[in-house]
């Protein structure tokens, strides 16, 4: 390794969708060379087509890992069998097994220490699963296997609106049953903890939604918010978080006071994702909060319907390695801050003695 600029593992995804295609897009930008060293894991070979095809002029290097990608270039490390055909917009188990097999190397790299962070191309969910990949999304498998039993927290944002996710890729008819007041005070931990360690907002301001219709009315459209979200807000707040709500979400949203907020802890996927993406899918990231691993991803999926026809956009994938690269600063800094830090220092009331006191160092909620 000839620098020392962040380096980010990228992961092709599925390999008949936009996933190529939005990467050497990204990277056709030189500047985007300047910026960090990026590693494809994938296949030089699908990369060449997906080059070809799309008429783009992206150069890269072979490379058998991280370790050999160079200065100034975009490298592809080989993970994928070279009889793998791309058929544009199949649903492809082979395709499902390539894009597992990125992840795989990505995941043993990583742990090597040969990349910095990881930017996750589309995968499509369900050609993926198999006995080794049975979960719904990489959000799941990442904390899995690097998670080091930190929980995951789904976070969709663009520049400061963030939305954050209590239950994720569960069926609807589960979601009622999965919210309790430990879930939801477990994720406004991780998300308050984001805020602060990622994003270096010191005292963030979180907005709770409402599970029912217009938060319930008094109970009168459901009870959720009496028994399980308002007792979860007021602990949170009684420890000092600055959490608020909760908002009935279709009117928070609609007259834009999710803008006072620093986040936003919608209580499921559509009721947080809806909003999100009609507002800002097209720079929107996927960021998953809450451990060790910095990942990111865009905001789309496969996008099939469009996919070997060059009308993918790819500002969403170019925000993704931004937000990745941001967020590994800021736990830098953040850490260089938390090492012997300052003690606070105050005189006691009614202590006569004027001795100073010390106190300990603020714990995270
Ligand atoms: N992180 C991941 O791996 C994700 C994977 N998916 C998977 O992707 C597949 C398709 O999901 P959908 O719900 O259809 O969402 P989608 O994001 O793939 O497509 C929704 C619409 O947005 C458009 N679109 C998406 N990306 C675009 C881009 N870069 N430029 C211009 N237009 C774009 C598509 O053409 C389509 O009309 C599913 O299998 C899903 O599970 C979806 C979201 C995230
Ligand atoms: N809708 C968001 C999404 O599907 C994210 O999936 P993943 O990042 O967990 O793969």
């Amino acid at each position: 390794m000839e620098d020392n600029k962040i380096r980010v593992g990228i992961t092709q995804g599925d390999i008949n969708g936009v996933g190529y295609e939005v990467i050497l897009k990204t990277f056709s930008d030189p500047v985007m060379l300047e910026l960090c060293t990026p590693i494809i894991y994938g296949s030089p070979k699908v990369a060449a087509y997906h080059r070809k095809s799309l008429d783009l002029p992206t150069n890269f290097s072979i490379v058998n890992s991280a370790s050999e990608a160079a200065y100034n270039r975009l490298s592809v490390v080989n993970c994928t069998d070279d009889e793998v055909k791309v058929e544009f917009s199949k649903p492809d188990p082979e395709a499902g097994k390539a894009a597992f097999g990125a992840l795989e190397k990505a995941i043993e790299e990583y742990k090597e220490g040969l990349i910095d962070v990881i930017v996750t191309a589309p995968i499509n969910k369900h050609t993926i699963q198999s006995d080794e990949f049975s979960f719904p999304g990489h959000t799941e498998y990442i904390e899995q296997k690097l998670g080091n039993g930190e929980k995951a927290l789904m976070i969709l944002m663009k520049d400061d609106f963030r939305v954050a996710l209590v239950t994720g890729h569960i069926p609807v008819s589960q979601i009622a049953s999965t919210v309790t007041k430990e879930l939801i005070q477990e994720k406004l931990s991780i998300f308050n903890r984001s805020l602060k360690q990622d994003f270096g907002i010191s005292a963030p301001r979180i907005a709770v939604l409402s599970l029912n219709p217009h938060a319930g009315d008094e109970g009168l459209l459901g009870m959720e918010e009496q028994e399980i979200i308002i007792p979860a807000l007021n602990e949170m707040a009684a420890k000092g978080m600055l959490c608020y709500g909760p908002y009935a979400a279709d009117g928070f949203m609609g007259s834009g006071n999710f803008t006072h907020f620093d986040g936003v802890l919608a209580m499921y996927h559509d009721q947080g994702l809806s909003p999100f993406k009609a507002l800002a899918m097209d720079e929107g990231v996927n960021y998953t909060a809450g451990l060790p691993v910095v990942r990111t991803s865009p905001a789309h999926g496969t996008a099939y319907d469009i996919a070997g026809k060059g009308l993918a956009s790819e500002d969403s994938f170019r925000q993704a390695v931004y937000v990745a690269i941001d967020v590994y600063r800021n736990r830098q800094r953040d850490k260089a801050a938390r090492t012997n830090p300052l003690r606070k220092q105050y005189y006691e009331k009614r202590d006569d003695s004027d001795k100073l006191k010390l106190d300990s160092v603020e714990e995270d909620l």
